[in-house]
């Protein structure tokens, strides 16, 4: 689908396009130039050109994007066009808020099993999902083909999580424990932190006038 490998901050943009471009579409929009679409979603033409352009001919000079094909491509290319299931590990704080959000409504994406170690809370459903013991993690991981996990435990378990996890098949892991997780390299983990994204917008909004771009 690609023409060459797609640097990360491209990566990162593709869901920005995406949901941009259903917006797009409920407004009825047939097609939009470069121009406009970065004034809509707030990255410059350029960047949006050059993302496009790691995907092969995606528009036609002086005619624009035409929305439909866009969005078609983009959701074959973000797996948008089959429902992904999620395994969820950890049902705390951040796990039962995790749970509460409905991913499915505008993602192609179902938390459809999750686990803990707590007795209060494994065998019930939270929000129409079962919560399983850790016994029953790599028998489900593995019944269920689930290929993509998150985990929202406390630091301290969260490396023999990931071992018993990528055991079990799993090849995409996002990560909310503050921790570094070693993993082979066909796993892929995304570390999420949000002290971190705080830390740098503080930064960010501190040092506005400085800020080249
Ligand atoms: N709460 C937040 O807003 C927030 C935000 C960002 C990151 N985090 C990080 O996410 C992680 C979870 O935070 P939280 O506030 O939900 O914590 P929490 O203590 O409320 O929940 C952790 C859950 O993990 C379970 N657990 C503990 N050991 C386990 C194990 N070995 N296997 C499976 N489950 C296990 C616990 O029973 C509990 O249900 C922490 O690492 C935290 O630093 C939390």
């Amino acid at each position: 689908m690609a023409t060459g490998k797609i640097p990360h901050a491209t990566a990162k943009r593709l869901p920005i396009y995406y949901r941009y471009l259903n917006i797009l579409a409920d407004e009825g929009v047939e097609r939009i130039s470069s121009r406009d679409f970065a004034e809509r979603i707030n990255i410059d033409a350029t960047t949006i050109r050059r993302d496009f352009a790691y995907f092969g001919q995606l528009g036609t000079r002086g005619f624009g994007y035409n929305v439909q094909s866009l969005l078609r491509f983009f959701r074959k290319a973000l797996y948008q066009d089959h429902l992904t299931h999620v395994a969820l590990i950890g049902v705390g704080n951040l796990g039962r808020a995790l749970l509460k959000y409905n991913f499915q409504q505008t993602n192609n994406i179902r938390i459809s099993a999750a686990f803990d170690t707590d007795p209060a809370i494994t065998g019930t459903i939270q929000n129409g999902v079962p919560v399983y013991s850790m016994t029953d993690l790599e028998q489900q991981i593995k019944d269920q083909q689930i290929k993509i996990a998150i985990l929202a435990t406390p630091v301290s378990a969260a490396q023999e999580i990931t071992d018993a996890l990528v055991e079990a098949g799993v090849e995409g892991l996002m990560n909310f424990s503050a921790t570094r997780v070693n993993v082979p390299d066909t796993v892929d983990v995304k570390y999420i932190d949000l002290a971190n994204e705080l830390q740098s917008l503080i930064f960010f909004v501190a040092n506005r006038e400085e800020r080249t771009n």
